[in-house]
């Protein structure tokens, strides 16, 4: 067995974001150095980094994917010779937009590209409203990235909630899934670790939430606090609310561990469920 195969490391970025693009993503690649410099392989920037987050930015700060963002993700990622999990920019493709995340590969390749699949559509009345599909569409398909002995499942923020996702990749044999995301100020409190820990805990492997930095003069707020939870549920790492550069060691001996331990997937009454649904 190849033990360094098994190791990575994880760099995470909560990033700065402002309203001025160019300097977003030069932030962006200025943090992605400190990352490797860090010992990082493959390093996530979070959700909306080159963007304020909010559906009255999403067209006019959209790009085709390649555009002048992803060009400058894909260089560094060849530059630094890592994988990078480029968070996500709104893009535009047609007369359509997303949320898209795209995945970089040493030779500077496109290796993925996820879009949201569900859509932050809430409505907590005096607390938050926001309509994302009010200006985005919705993406259909998964994105899994191979790194070293490790398989990688992207989803985006509001994702995370739908326990659906996590399982397929699970079963799909991810091991880490990353899910760039910025939470808000009603939710992200109680919610933000409690989701990650559960997703983990459902499926048995390491899960990463990537947030923007705080900015209390934004129009949304982000919650900040990125966190990376192991596949036993225990939080390893998390922020606080400012800028932040950090880094996991994840090991697939843990999550064959905990595997081995509680074999739930080997467990479940599949010859029953849909029966007992229905009666
Ligand atoms: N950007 C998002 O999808 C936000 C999700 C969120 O805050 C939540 O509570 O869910």
């Amino acid at each position: 067995m190849d033990k360094l195969a098994r190791t990575l490391r994880l760099g995470c970025i909560q990033l700065k974001v402002g309203a001025n693009k160019s300097e977003n993503v030069a932030r962006a690649i200025n943090k992605i150095r400190d990352a490797k410099m860090k010992g990082a392989e493959v390093v996530s920037l979070p959700e909306c980094f080159n963007s304020p987050y909010g559906t009255a930015y999403f067209n006019d700060y959209a790009e085709t994917i390649p555009g002048e963002t992803t060009n400058l993700l894909s260089q560094i990622a060849k530059e630094l010779q890592i994988i990078l999990i480029g968070g996500t920019i709104p893009e535009r493709d047609g007369d359509k937009l997303y949320n898209t995340a795209t995945i970089w590969g040493k030779s500077g390749e496109l290796l993925a590209k996820y879009r949201k699949m569900h859509l932050f559509d809430i409505d907590i009345p005096n607390e938050i409203t926001f309509k994302e599909s009010d200006s985005l569409s919705a993406g259909n398909d998964l994105a899994i990235i191979n790194v070293k002995d490790f398989k990688i499942g992207i989803g985006i923020c509001y994702d995370i909630r739908f326990e659906e996702l996590a399982k397929i990749y699970r079963k799909k044999g991810c091991n880490v899934l990353v899910y760039p995301a910025a939470f808000n100020m009603k939710t992200g409190p109680l919610h933000y670790e409690l989701l990650a820990q559960s997703r983990s805990n459902d499926n048995q492997l390491y899960t990463a939430l990537i947030s923007p930095a705080r900015d209390v003069n934004a129009s949304y707020v982000a919650w900040g606090h990125s966190c990376v939870v192991d596949p036993w549920a225990e939080v390893m790492y998390t922020s606080e609310a400012d800028e932040d550069v950090f880094v996991v060691d994840l090991d697939l001996d843990k999550v064959d561990k905990v595997r081995a331990n509680i074999p739930v997937f080997n467990q479940r009454r599949t010859d029953i469920y849909e029966t007992i649904e229905k009666k």
